[in-house]
């Protein structure tokens, strides 16, 4: 295990590098320039590997595979998604010693042992790149002083990747150039025409740190991403069984719920899908979303602050080191709940009803989006890039799970993002236990089925000021706009 990079720097370089985040003009870009006529080989063919690959040869770049020896002869899924795709595979020793760019996107649980092997074979004074600094920050991998080191790092799964380059679009990307290795000065460039590559700047793109992503990214999966919507999926399905509601029903509920609630989130933020609710289900869900915040502070205090100080990433490397055996009990136990167990009904429910009979969910959202992004910042992360790890991504994660519930979700999403999600979850059922045990399924399941829907003026005045006025809803409006703008640019 190397020395924890971050942890080496001085305060000084430690808050410059958390702080770097500028949110790039599309006028910077200049297309796939810096890197036509290079050879990209990307090492690793799964969620990012195989979507990233698609859109950089869509894009007209020169994409090949290094995969290992036994993914070749196996046949295993990597080389099938390479070969059934058209692109030329080999071995590290075939492929990597004439490429320009190496885009290892490989688990981040291998990235030591993929570097050892992948830079004595690469060529003097080529670019390596990640889609996820773990390795470089929290592992202080030291690189050959010749390469040049960035990263691309989609905000987005991979299955996301590819269908929002398809649509002609992309989906906010973070680059960054390693301090440690831009010999050339080259970095930037390469970086930009990656990420153009991948349709990223017309989405958005900041240009920021490998500490500030790895930071960011970490606390973001962790909490609202995937821990709270693992959490709030478990307690809402499981509220609505004890309560004697229909499984199909409670199931639909909750696998649909969340992409439908963010869907509302996607457009116009938390004041929106607030919005969707009649204004008792507002106040009643503003109300859960306060007593949440203050169930869930000192857990994502915590999240933040091991994530800091690289106990996280440590805790993580010793299951590495112990044959995953925290992440395979979790993920058994995940699939062993009553949830993933259930069927959902056939029978659709109205887009509406998801909102009104799903109060709780709303309330879980907005609570869990507001405290991360409250929560980053606090530590340092630039508004923008916490904007885009907690409320941005959210509608994308819940995509995964209204097509194959958590296990989905679990599956695309990268091995460090299934750990972090898992441990905040194992924490964040029990902690809820009062609080559950005290709802009803007026606020998850039946909705508040109230004879008129009259409500105290001043109570929603207040209610209103202060969903609007909460600094996730202030950035994300401004890049929700750029967003808007790019996509009319197109
Ligand atoms: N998943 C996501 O959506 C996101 C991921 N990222 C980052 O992208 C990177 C890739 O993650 P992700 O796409 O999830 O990874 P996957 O788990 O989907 O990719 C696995 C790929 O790596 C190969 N692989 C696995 N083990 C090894 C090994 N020991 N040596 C060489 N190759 C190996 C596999 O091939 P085989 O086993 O067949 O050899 C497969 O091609 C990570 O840094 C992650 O943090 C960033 C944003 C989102
Ligand atoms: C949310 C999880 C993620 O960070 C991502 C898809 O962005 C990951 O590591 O998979
Ligand atoms: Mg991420
Ligand atoms: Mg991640």
């Amino acid at each position: 295990m190397g020395i924890n990079y971050f942890n080496t720097l001085p305060l000084r370089l430690q808050l410059e590098e958390l702080s770097q985040c500028r949110f790039m003009d599309p006028s910077e870009f200049n297309g796939v320039e810096a890197l036509k006529g290079k050879k990209i080989v990307i090492v690793g063919c799964g969620s990012q590997g195989l979507h990233q690959g698609l859109n950089l040869r869509d894009s007209g770049l020169d994409v090949s595979y290094a995969l290992r020896e036994a993914a070749i002869s196996g046949k295993r899924q990597s080389w099938k998604n390479a070969t059934e795709n058209g692109f030329a595979v080999g071995t590290y020793e075939q492929m990597l010693p004439t490429a320009d760019l190496v885009i290892n996107l490989t688990p981040d649980k291998q990235h030591s042992n993929v570097i050892e092997s992948v830079m004595p074979l690469m060529k003097k004074d080529a670019c390596l790149s990640y889609s996820h600094g773990f390795n470089i920050v929290e592992e202080g991998m030291q690189i050959r002083k010749d390469l040049t080191v960035i990263m691309v790092a989609p905000k987005s799964p991979g299955t996301e990747v590819r269908e929002e380059y398809k649509r002609g679009f992309g989906v906010p990307t973070l680059i960054a150039v390693h301090r440690e290795n831009d010999p050339r000065g080259e970095g930037l460039e390469l970086a930009k025409a990656y990420a153009a590559g991948t349709g990223g700047h017309k989405a958005g793109v900041l240009q920021s740190s490998f500490v500030a992503e790895v930071k960011s990214d970490l606390m973001g999966e962790q909490t609202i991403l995937c821990g709270v919507l693992q959490t709030g999926a478990l307690l809402c399905y499981d509220k609505m069984i004890d309560s004697g509601m229909d499984e199909g029903y409670a199931s639909k509920l909750v696998q649909y719920g969340w992409e439908t609630v963010t869907e509302a989130l996607k457009h116009g933020g938390i004041t929106n899908m607030m919005d969707r609710l009649s204004n008792p289900a507002k106040i009643k869900a503003f109300e859960l979303s306060q007593q949440l915040k203050a169930l869930w502070t000192p857990l994502y205090n915590k999240h933040m602050d091991d994530i800091m100080t690289g106990t996280f990433s440590k805790t993580m490397m010793e299951d590495w080191a112990n044959d995953d055996a925290n992440l395979l009990k979790w993920r058994a136990q995940t699939q062993d709940t009553a949830f993933e167990k259930s069927t959902s009904q056939e029978a659709d429910i109205p887009e509406q009803e998801y909102f009104d009979n799903g109060i709780l969910m709303v309330a879980m959202i907005k609570a869990g989006v507001e405290l991360a992004f409250d929560t980053m910042v606090s530590a340092g992360i630039i508004a923008e890039s916490a904007y885009y790890e907690s409320l941005h991504e959210v509608p994308l994660i819940s995509n995964l799970i209204a097509r194959k519930k958590l296990y989905e979700m679990n599956v695309v999403i990268s091995d460090t993002a299934e750990y972090g999600c898992y441990l905040f979850s194992h924490t964040a059922v029990p902690l809820l236990k009062d609080f559950m045990a005290g709802l009803d399924t007026d606020v998850i399941g039946k909705g508040l089925a109230l004879e008129d829907n009259s409500v105290d003026n001043i109570r929603l005045i207040q209610v209103n000021d202060a969903i609007r006025n909460h600094p996730v809803e202030i950035v994300g409006k401004k890049l929700r706009g750029y967003m808007g703008a790019m996509k009319a640019l197109r």
